[in-house]
């Protein structure tokens, strides 16, 4: 019997549920929402955390969920029609007669737990920009006991495997293995490995489509010290944790922007993807070398930059870094 088997059937049940109610929406590209940060949001982010927060706290409610969104700007009158329109799309994905406005509202604001010594991280949707280009997304859960990532779920409905069916379904719960599944109910999972480095096809490193989210032109350097000379993968969201994780990168750098130093990185836009790599054999640290640190607060405030590898080749990036 799988550790955390209660844990693992909800949360992939919740992700399911959220992955169709964002492909449904990703249909019509929603305009986006602008948030105090500047930063979007849509009502695809909304829908996704209320339907898992309601059903992780059906059964674990004494569970906190310390969630991305909140609903400080939904809650303004202006936003009545944007909450009819997500309270729509809830209903429409989710079998519970108790789908209101009012519960919907209640339902987001479950996910403003805070860090404890059990607790789940949400991101609902991880790559909005990604998903308002009609590109890369994921819906990413996880389950952190003691600073330790015990479960991932991460729902990426937008990425083919590698046969090109669309739709990757990742599940790590610690010391069991990382797997990957489509969306189908009963779907077989597939047991997950990293790259070997002899593999060159694969031999290729991922980080993210937006310059602004991390040092493009640091990160090209870097590879190229490592010995690859491919063009990096561009992909929103932590998916590119799913290609190393699946074997289909080596490497995933996400380096500081130097334009903006004060940024720090958030729980939950890291813990599901950082177990599913751990648990394939690869290593995840921050640029430093130091361990993710996931005990203390929302703001991973004591780690810069993050560096995602197959594990065999994790000591050789750090130390290119520490020349560099
Ligand atoms: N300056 C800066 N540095 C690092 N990270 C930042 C920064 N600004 C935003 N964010 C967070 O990046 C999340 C999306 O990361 P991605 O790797 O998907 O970026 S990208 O879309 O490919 O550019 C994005 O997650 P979502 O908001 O869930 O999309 C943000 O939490
Ligand atoms: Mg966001
Ligand atoms: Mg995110
Ligand atoms: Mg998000």
């Amino acid at each position: 019997m799988s550790s955390y088997a209660k844990e693992k059937e909800i949360a992939i049940e919740a992700v399911r549920k959220a992955a169709l109610l964002c492909e449904d929406v990703r249909k019509t590209i929603p305009p986006a929402m602008e948030k105090l940060d500047k930063s979007p949001v849509t009502i695809a982010d909304y829908g996704s955390q209320a339907l898992i927060c309601h059903q992780l706290k059906l059964a674990f409610p004494n569970d906190p969920i310390v969630g991305e969104e909140d609903c400080s700007e939904l809650k303004k009158p202006e936003m009545k029609e944007q909450l009819r329109i997500i309270t729509n799309y809830v209903r429409k994905h989710y079998t519970s007669d108790d789908v209101t406005e009012e519960n919907v509202l209640k339902w987001i604001d479950y996910g403003g737990g805070e860090v404890s010594q059990r607790y789940w991280t949400l991101d609902p949707i991880d790559g909005t920009k990604g998903f308002l280009r009609q590109d890369q997304y994921a819906i990413a859960l996880a389950l952190v006991e003691n600073g330790d990532v015990k479960l991932g779920i991460m729902g990426c409905p937008a990425l083919p495997d590698t046969n090109g069916h669309q739709g990757q379904l990742f599940v790590a719960v610690r010391n069991e293995g990382a797997y990957s599944q489509t969306f189908e109910n009963n779907a077989k999972p597939t047991r997950l490995q990293t790259v070997r480095c002899d593999d060159s096809s694969n031999f290729r490193f991922a980080e993210s489509v937006e310059s602004g989210h991390c040092d493009q032109e640091m990160q090209i350097s870097v590879a190229k010290k490592l010995g690859i000379t491919t063009a990096p993968i561009r992909m929103d969201s932590q998916a590119k944790y799913g290609l190393v994780a699946s074997g289909r990168a080596a490497l995933y750098l996400r380096l500081p922007n130097p334009q903006k130093p004060d940024y720090r990185e958030n729980i939950w836009d890291h813990a599901a993807g950082a177990i599913i790599v751990e648990e394939a054999n690869g290593k995840v640290t921050d640029m430093n070398g130091k361990k993710l640190n996931f005990k203390d607060n929302k703001k991973m405030n004591d780690n810069r930059g993050v560096v995602v590898s197959n594990g065999e080749i994790h000591e050789q990036v750090l130390k290119v870094l520490k020349e560099m």
